[in-house]
C-alpha cells in the first residue's frame, strides 16, 4: 500500500512527522487543559500523534462499543487531529440529532468526497448551510418522494422477474447461488435505470465505481492529519483522482446523451438526469447553484447511495432467515396468505406483509447498513449535560451499540427475534432513537422510501419464490456472520445458497384452472 520512497523524501517526511508530533503534544495538553476546566465527555487517554486511532481496529463500532461499556454513553476521543465524540444511547442520540440538531447537522471534510464528488458538491457530504438545503430539496422533491418512487414501479417488476427467471434456471440444476452477488446485480440494475435510464452493460461504470467505493470505505490518514494529503502517503489521492477521471468521462458521455434526447422527445422527463437537467436549464438554476458538476455530483451520491445500502440490508435480512428457519417458515407463511403460491410478489401487496416488515426491522436493528451513521461535525462549541463540545467535532452515533443494548432491548438484545415488535409503533422514521437504521433529523436519509421498498420487494420476491437452504449441508448454526467495515456493514464473506422453486409453475397452475373449472362449472 505504501510507496517505496527515496532517502531525501523519507528525511523530509520524518522531519514532519516529528514535528507533528510535537504539535500534537501540545495540542493535547491544551485540551487536556480544557477537558478539566470545561469537561469534555469521559475517555480513554490517547497517544500523542496518533489519539486513539489504533483504538479503532477493524471493526470500529464494536471497539467504540466496548468503550462506551468502560466510559458511558458519551466518550471523547481524539483521531489524529480530530477530536470526535461518540454517542452509544438513545437519551444522546436524541440530544444531538434532534435537540441540538442544528449545531451538528454538519459533514467533515473527507478527502474522498473532495476528489471523486467534484469538492463535496454531493449531498451526503456537503456542508451544512444553504447549498446542502437547497440540493437536499431538490433531491426530496424531484427525485425521491414518494410520487417519484411510484413512477419506476413498472421497471423495479419487469427486474424482479428477470431475477426470479435466472434463479429458476438455478434451481432446476440444484446449484449453489452466490446470493449476495445476485441481490448486488439485481440492485444494480434497478439503480442504473432509474438514474441514468439504461443499464450498464453501454458504459460499464460498475468496475470503477465500485473502485472509488472501496477507497472511500478504506481507513485513510489523510482524513485525520490534514497536513498528510500532500504526501499522499497511502497513495488514495493519486487513485481517487485516476478514478474520477474515468467516471467523469462515463457521466459527461451520459449527459450528452440525455441532453440530445431531451431535445428530440421535446424534455418529457424519463429519469433522475432528465429531471436534474430540466431543473438546470430551468430559472431555478442560479438559486440552486446547479451546475454540470453538480449534477455529476448527485448523480454519484444516488448511485452509491441506492446501491450499497438495499443490498448489504436485503442479505442480513436472508442470512438471518437461513440461520433462524422458525422466522423463515413464518415468513413464507404470511407471504403464501397474502400472496398465494399462483403469482409472484406484486408492490401493492406489501403493505399487507406485517411479519416481514417486523423481521426486516429486527434485522437492520442488529446489522444497520451504517453502524455509525455518516459522520457529523459541530459547528460551533457547545455544552450539553454539563460537557463541552467544540466546534469542528466529528460526531459518531453508534446506533450498532445502541441496537444491541440490552438495557433499551432487554436481555435477549442479541437475540433474532421479530416478535420483539409486536405492539409497539416502533418504525424506521428517526423518531424512536433506540432504533435508527436511516438517521434522524436534518441528515436523516432522503432515500428512506425508495430504500425500504426495494428491501421489502426484494426479499418478499426470493423467500416466496424460492426455498433457500445453505449449501453442503451446513447447519444454520455455523452461518459466519462475520461483518466487513467500510462505507456500509456487509458481510465479510458472501452468502450462498441452494434454491429451490415453490411456486406453483405454469403447467401445474393450467392443471389447477382447469381442475378448479370443472369442479365449479362441471
Ligand atoms: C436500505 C437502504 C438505506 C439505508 C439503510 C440508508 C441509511 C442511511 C443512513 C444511516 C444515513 C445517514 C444519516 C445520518 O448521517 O444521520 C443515510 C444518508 C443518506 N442517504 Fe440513505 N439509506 C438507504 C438508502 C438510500 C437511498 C435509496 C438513497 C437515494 C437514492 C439514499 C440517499 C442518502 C443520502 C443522499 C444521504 C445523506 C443525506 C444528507 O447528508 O443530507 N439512501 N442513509
Amino acid at each position: 500500500m505504501y510507496q517505496i520512497m527515496g532517502s531525501e523524501i523519507a528525511a523530509l517526511l520524518f522531519a514532519f512527522l516529528a514535528g507533528l508530533w510535537s504539535l500534537s503534544y501540545i495540542f493535547s495538553s491544551l485540551r487536556a487543559k480544557k477537558n478539566g476546566s470545561l469537561g469534555l465527555p469521559p475517555g480513554p487517554l490517547g497517544l500523542p500523534l496518533l489519539g486513539h486511532l489504533h483504538m479503532l481496529g477493524d471493526l470500529p463500532h464494536h471497539s467504540l462499543h466496548k468503550l462506551a461499556k468502560k466510559y458511558g454513553p458519551i466518550v471523547s476521543i481524539r483521531l489524529g487531529l480530530v477530536p470526535a465524540i461518540v454517542v452509544s444511547s438513545p437519551e444522546w442520540a436524541e440530544l444531538i440529532l434532534k435537540i441540538h440538531d442544528s449545531v451538528f447537522a454538519s459533514r467533515p471534510k473527507i478527502q474522498a468526497a473532495e476528489c471523486m464528488s467534484y469538492g463535496q458538491k454531493n449531498l451526503a457530504f456537503a456542508e451544512y448551510g444553504p447549498y446542502w438545503r437547497n440540493i437536499r430539496k431538490l433531491c426530496t422533491l424531484e427525485l425521491l418522494s414518494n410520487s417519484k418512487v411510484e413512477l419506476f414501479r413498472p421497471m423495479r417488476s419487469e427486474e424482479l422477474v428477470n431475477f426470479v427467471e435466472k434463479i429458476k434456471v438455478a434451481a432446476k440444476s440444484r446449484s449453489v447461488i452466490d446470493v449476495s452477488s445476485k441481490v448486488e446485480s439485481l440492485i444494480e440494475d434497478m439503480t442504473y435505470r432509474m438514474i441514468f435510464g439504461f443499464k450498464d452493460d453501454k458504459f460499464n461504470l460498475k468496475s470503477s465505481l465500485q473502485e472509488g467505493m472501496s477507497i472511500a470505505g478504506a481507513f485513510n490518514l489523510a482524513d485525520f492529519f490534514p497536513y498528510l494529503r500532500a504526501f499522499d502517503l497511502q497513495g488514495f489521492g493519486r487513485r481517487m483522482k485516476a478514478i474520477n477521471m474515468v467516471l467523469d468521462g462515463f457521466l459527461e458521455k451520459i449527459i450528452d446523451e440525455h441532453v440530445q434526447d431531451a431535445k428530440k422527445l421535446h424534455g418529457t422527463h424519463r429519469d433522475f438526469i432528465d429531471v436534474m437537467l430540466s431543473l438546470m436549464e430551468s430559472n431555478n438554476a442560479r438559486e440552486l447553484h446547479l451546475g454540470r458538476d453538480h449534477i455529476k455530483a448527485i448523480m454519484l451520491d444516488m448511485l452509491a447511495a441506492t446501491m450499497d445500502t438495499s443490498s448489504t440490508a436485503i442479505e442480513w435480512v436472508i442470512a438471518e432467515l437461513l440461520k433462524n428457519p422458525r422466522v423463515m417458515k413464518l415468513v413464507q407463511e404470511e407471504l403464501q396468505i397474502v400472496v398465494s403460491l399462483d403469482r409472484i410478489v406484486e408492490e401493492a401487496d406489501l403493505i399487507k406483509l406485517d411479519y416481514l416488515k417486523m423481521v426486516i426491522k429486527e434485522s437492520m436493528r442488529l446489522h444497520p447498513v451504517a453502524p455509525l451513521l455518516i459522520p457529523h461535525e459541530s459547528i460551533e462549541d457547545i455544552t450539553i449535560k454539563g460537557y463541552f463540545i467544540p466546534k469542528k467535532s466529528r460526531v459518531l452515533v453508534n446506533t450498532w451499540a445502541i441496537g444491541r443494548d440490552p438495557n433499551v432491548w432487554s436481555s435477549n438484545a442479541e437475540e433474532f427475534c421479530p416478535e420483539r415488535f409486536i405492539g409497539t409503533n416502533i418504525d424506521f422514521q428517526g423518531q424512536d432513537f433506540c432504533f435508527l437504521p436511516f438517521g434522524s433529523g436534518r441528515r436523516k436519509c432522503p432515500g428512506m422510501q425508495l430504500g425500504s421498498t426495494v428491501v421489502e420487494l426484494v426479499l418478499a420476491q426470493l423467500v416466496h419464490c424460492f426455498n433457500l437452504e445453505l449449501p453442503d449441508g451446513m447447519s444454520p448454526d455455523d452461518l459466519d456472520m462475520t461483518e466487513k467495515f467500510g462505507l456500509t456493514l456487509p458481510r465479510a464473506n458472501h452468502l450462498m445458497a441452494v434454491p429451490t422453486y415453490r411456486l406453483i409453475d405454469d403447467q401445474r397452475m393450467s392443471v389447477g384452472r382447469s381442475t378448479m373449472q370443472s369442479l365449479c362449472f362441471g
